[in-house]
């Protein structure tokens, strides 16, 4: 799995928004956010059933223009075709959790400073669990692709081998939350990374990860196009 990403790329050099690598992505991101919004509404009103029939229908004949365009399916596909970025730069496109042109993705920012890694998200009524509060899963989520980052200070990447989460109190909706974490330990092929969540200033989750640089054989086998 060759990090195809050009050198001056670094998404997480700073807590800046990585900007779009193009005005396609741009635009993407655009709509991504519409979307957003658009779950954020449905999930939060009641309007007569006429109109949300009349809203799908219009949003099928969107879909149905938007489909009739060249597709690619997966960060793999896109990079493939060379146009529209590299590995590293799609990640930061369509990433589940951090992808800003995902509308599924709650837009996870991350940064590096130094040994520490940093993290800043918000999620709306659309991520809600108990009431009032983020899905437990959603936080495990954010926390997982938040330590996969982190375990980049410790200067390899690997895939989620186990991910422990201690939720201490529930995460409030609608509250910027942030994130701080750091790598506890590297052993060959594993990393060991703890962070923690906070809403206002209180810690609402933490957790530990153990990732693991995957052996030749699944190496190849994310290769294989
Ligand atoms: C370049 C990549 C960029 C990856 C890009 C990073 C993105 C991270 C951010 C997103 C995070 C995700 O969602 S990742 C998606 C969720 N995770 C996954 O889907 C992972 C699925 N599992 C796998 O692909 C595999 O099982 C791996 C990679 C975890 C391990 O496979 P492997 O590389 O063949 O490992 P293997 O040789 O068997 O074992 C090596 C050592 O690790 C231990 N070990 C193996 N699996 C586990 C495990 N789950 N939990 C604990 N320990 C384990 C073994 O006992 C052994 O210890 P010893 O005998 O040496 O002591």
């Amino acid at each position: 799995m060759p990090d195809d990403s050009p050198s001056t790329f670094n998404p997480f050099a700073s807590a800046e928004i990585t900007p779009p690598v193009s005005s396609h992505w741009a635009a993407k991101r655009e709509l991504a956010q519409a979307l957003r919004e658009l779950s954020n509404t449905l999930v939060t009103s009641a309007p007569s059933e006429e109109l949300l029939k009349q809203a799908s229908a219009t949003i099928s004949e969107l879909n149905k223009a938007l489909a009739n365009s060249p597709r690619y399916y997966g960060s793999q596909e896109f990079a493939n075709t060379q146009e529209h970025g590299s590995r590293g730069e799609l990640n930061y496109e369509l990433n589940a959790i951090g992808g800003l042109s995902n509308p599924l993705s709650p837009g996870l920012n991350m940064w590096l400073e130094g040994k520490l890694a940093f993290g800043k998200v918000k999620c709306g009524y659309a991520y809600e669990g108990p009431p009032g509060f983020v899905h437990g899963g959603y936080v495990a989520a954010i926390l997982d692709q938040f330590l996969g980052m982190a375990q980049i200070a410790g200067g390899q990447s690997g895939m989620t081998g186990t991910l422990h989460v201690r939720y201490l109190r529930p995460t409030p909706l609608n509250t910027d939350l942030d994130l701080r974490g750091s790598v506890d330990r590297v052993d060959g092929r594993k990393t060991v990374v703890t962070a923690e969540l906070l809403a206002n200033g209180e810690v609402t989750a933490r957790s530990e990860g153990l990732f693991i640089r995957p052996s030749n054989t699944l190496k190849e086998m994310f290769e294989k196009d």
